[in-house]
């Protein structure tokens, strides 16, 4: 096996090579004498910047160039934030690991103010994430949100010109990226309820590449698979992704025993938001998913969601 070599297929973003750079460091602990080389790709989430992310529309914005590599042999693995991977994957791809989770919250960001109670009204937030977006107006209807892209760096940078008063960004990309200290606050879960799988990372590979497999394996964490497989569910069964207003976050008790669900579909406007949540023993992870988001359809998320792709074309 010492000879074997892993190619990775990742975007550039600094995030994206942090990710990257992960893996590689994990395969070659668990795998002494492995080469592993970085393969750096652009996907269409990279290049169009200017857009809000729910105008581009399309799944897989940030994974699909990935896959095509990985389908054409021209890399064995993709690293992806499970966030931005859709919920199908292509024929002969398979999601193969996912590593262990950072802190799953939203991170309130700002130069001058702890907290979002804390801003001023009329305030200016950044973010384009229509699931922030909805819960920020949900408790807080005077603040005005304005559409944030770009990487981690060119999102900081136009906090501090002064365009916004506070952004809202993953807290995983920040202490990743070694930038813990511009967390003015974590947001709890209460208040903005994260996306699915937000703050894991998983890696994509040819299904019949069973040598790759064998090697990815010890990166696995089950306690994180567990809890993004019912989340993943909810959002499959919803039919959204990281570009709808759609939240769903599952929590492990201590002794393993009891998975904790909790979803939200929200008006992008916050005026409705519809939450629920379920309680139920980990081997039923994917059903949970499935049922708390019936149990939201029911209550009226497909009107409420009917309505978003409409505004969004
Ligand atoms: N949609 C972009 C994206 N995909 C994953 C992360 C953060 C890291 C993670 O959730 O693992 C981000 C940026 C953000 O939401 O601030």
């Amino acid at each position: 096996m010492t000879d074997k070599i892993i190619r990775i297929a990742t975007r550039q973003s600094p995030l994206a090579l942090w990710q990257a750079e992960y893996v590689k460091a994990e395969l070659e602990k668990f795998h002494p004498g492995i080469t592993v080389e970085l393969m750096g790709f652009t996907t269409k989430g990279d290049v169009l910047l200017d857009s809000p992310l729910s105008k581009i529309g399309g799944k897989g914005l940030f994974v699909k160039e990935l896959e095509v590599a990985i389908l054409a042999n021209e890399a064995d693995i993709a690293v992806h934030s499970m966030k931005d991977v859709p919920m199908e994957f292509p024929e002969g791809l398979g999601l193969a690991v996912i590593c262990p989770r950072e802190k799953p919250t939203d991170a309130f960001v700002s130069n001058n103010y702890s907290s979002l109670d804390e801003l001023p009204q009329g305030a200016i937030v950044g973010t384009s994430s229509l699931r922030r977006e909805a819960q920020i107006k949900e408790k807080r209807p005077d603040l005005q949100v304005k559409t944030l892209r770009g990487n981690v760096n060119t999102r900081l940078r136009k906090l501090d010109e002064g365009q916004y008063d506070a952004i809202i960004l993953a807290t995983a990309g920040l202490l990743r990226l070694k930038m813990g200290d511009r967390i003015a606050s974590e947001i709890p879960p209460e208040d903005s309820l994260p996306a699915g799988g937000q703050g894991a990372v998983g890696i994509e590979c040819r299904s019949d590449d069973a040598s790759t497999l064998a090697l990815l394996k010890p990166l696995h964490d089950q306690q994180t698979a567990i809890r993004v497989t019912a989340e993943r569910a909810m959002n499959r069964r919803l039919e959204g992704g990281c570009q709808v207003p759609i939240a769903c976050f599952a929590t492990l008790n201590p002794s393993g025993d009891e998975l904790y669900l909790r979803g939200l579909v929200a008006s992008t406007d916050g005026t409705r938001v519809l939450r629920d949540e379920l309680r139920n023993s980990p081997d039923q992870a994917e059903q949970m998913g499935i049922e708390l988001a019936e149990r939201l359809l029911a209550a009226g998320a497909d009107d409420i969601l009917a309505e978003v792709y409409k505004q969004n074309g």
